[in-house]
C-alpha cells in the first residue's frame, strides 16, 4: 500500500458538526463540551463545530438549532488543549459576518463548501477566510455526480481562490472505493494542494473508501465516532484509526481514548441507531444528500408516503443541498398520484 507519511495525515472529526443532523440540531453546550474535551484529550486533530448545515443553518429550511452556534463553537474552543477547532460554511448559508464571529471566537480552519458544480461561489468565503488567519479549505459536495474531470476543474477554481486542500466529499454515501480512488488521484495529479475525503458509510464502504483515499495521497480525512453523523453517518473515526494502526499509520491518536469516548461519551448523545436501515441504505443507492434523510423521513408521516419513494424520487430528480424544500414538494406529488390512482 502507497502510504503518505504519518505526519502528513490530518483527522477532523464532524461527530459535533455532521452530527448536529442525526440529532436534528439539538446538541447541548455541555454535550459539545464533553465531546471536545474527550477528543481533544485524546489527541485528535480538528473537531468541527457549526450547524449541520454549516455556520447559519440554523433556519426553518434546515432545522433550528437548541444552542446558538456560535455559543458551541466558544465553549469547544475553550475545552480544547490543543486540537483545532474547524466550521464549515455554505456560501449562501453562511455569511462572511458569521465566518468573522467564528474566527474572532477562535475557530481555526473553515471548509468552504459547495455543491460539486459551483466552486465560483466560495470565492469570497475562501479569500475572507484566509484574510482572517484561518486555514481555508475546499469541499466539494455531492462528488459522485459530476465526472472526474467536473471535479478537477471545479477543484482548480477553489484552489486558484486560495484553498489550501480540496475534499472529495461523498455526501451522498454513493462512492465505491474505485470511484473514490479515481477522483482522489485526478485531483492530486493535477492540483498542487492536499487532497481530502469526507465519506458517508450508507452503502457500508465508508473506511473502504476513505482507505482507498488515503492510498492514492489524500491527508485531509474527515471521521465521526460510532458514525454520528447524517444518513448512516460518516466513516467511523474510531474505527479508521484501528485500520490505520494495522496498516502503519500512526497519526498520533490515543485508540483506547477514543473507544472510551465513543462508548461514554458519545454513545448516550445517538438518537435510535446509526446501523444502516432501509432509509440510509436508499441514500447511497440513489445518491441523495445525506442530510436529506431525517427531513425525508417527516415528509413521509405528513403525507403517508412511504421515504424510500421519496428518497428514489429525489435521487432521479438529482436534486441538491439547499433544496430541502422539494422534499415536502416530492412527497405530496406521491401522495396525490397515489391518490389519483386509487380512484382509477
Ligand atoms: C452540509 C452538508 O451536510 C455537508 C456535508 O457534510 C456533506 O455534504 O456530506
Ligand atoms: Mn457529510
Amino acid at each position: 500500500m502507497k502510504q503518505p507519511a504519518c505526519k502528513d495525515i490530518k483527522i477532523t472529526e464532524v461527530s459535533l458538526r455532521d452530527g448536529s443532523h442525526a440529532v436534528a440540531h439539538q446538541f447541548t453546550e455541555e454535550q459539545v463540551r464533553a465531546v471536545a474535551r474527550a477528543l481533544d484529550d485524546a489527541g485528535m486533530h480538528y473537531i468541527e463545530v457549526s450547524h449541520g448545515d454549516g455556520l447559519g443553518g440554523s433556519t426553518i429550511q434546515y432545522g433550528k438549532s437548541l444552542v446558538d452556534e456560535m455559543r458551541l463553537i466558544a465553549a469547544a474552543v475553550e475545552e480544547c488543549r490543543q486540537a483545532k477547532i474547524a466550521v464549515l460554511l455554505l456560501p449562501g448559508i453562511g455569511t462572511v459576518h458569521d465566518l468573522r464571529e467564528a474566527s474572532k471566537l477562535g475557530a481555526k480552519l473553515v471548509r468552504v463548501a459547495t455543491h460539486a458544480t459551483e466552486a465560483d461561489v466560495s470565492a469570497q468565503h475562501i479569500h475572507k477566510a484566509r484574510e482572517l488567519g484561518m486555514e481555508a479549505l475546499g469541499f466539494l459536495m455531492m462528488a459522485h455526480s459530476v465526472s472526474t474531470e467536473k471535479l478537477v476543474e471545479q477543484a482548480k477554481l477553489m484552489k486558484s481562490y486560495g484553498a489550501e486542500a480540496v475534499y472529495v466529499t461523498d455526501s451522498a454515501g454513493a462512492l465505491l472505493p474505485h470511484e473514490v480512488r479515481e477522483r482522489v488521484k485526478a485531483l492530486r495529479e493535477s492540483l498542487d494542494v492536499e487532497v481530502g475525503f469526507h465519506g458517508h458509510n450508507n452503502l457500508s464502504v465508508a473506511v473502504a473508501n476513505t482507505l482507498a483515499a488515503m492510498e492514492e495521497g489524500a491527508t485531509r480525512i474527515d471521521g465521526s465516532v460510532r458514525c454520528l453523523g447524517a444518513g448512516a453517518g460518516n466513516t467511523q473515526t474510531e474505527v479508521l484509526l484501528a485500520v490505520m494502526n494495522r496498516l502503519g499509520y500512526d497519526v498520533g491518536i490515543d485508540l483506547y481514548k477514543m473507544m472510551d469516548l465513543a462508548e461514554d461519551v458519545v454513545g448516550p448523545l445517538i438518537r435510535g441507531s446509526q446501523e444502516i436501515k432501509k432509509g440510509s441504505l436508499v441514500l447511497g443507492y440513489a445518491g441523495v444528500y445525506s442530510s436529506f434523510l431525517l427531513h425525508a423521513e417527516r415528509a413521509g408521516r405528513m403525507y403517508d408516503v412511504d421515504p424510500r419513494d421519496i428518497l428514489i424520487e429525489l435521487g432521479k430528480m438529482k436534486v441538491v443541498g439547499g433544496q430541502e424544500d422539494m422534499i415536502l414538494d416530492v412527497a405530496a406529488d406521491l401522495s396525490k398520484k397515489r391518490k389519483v390512482e386509487a380512484t382509477r
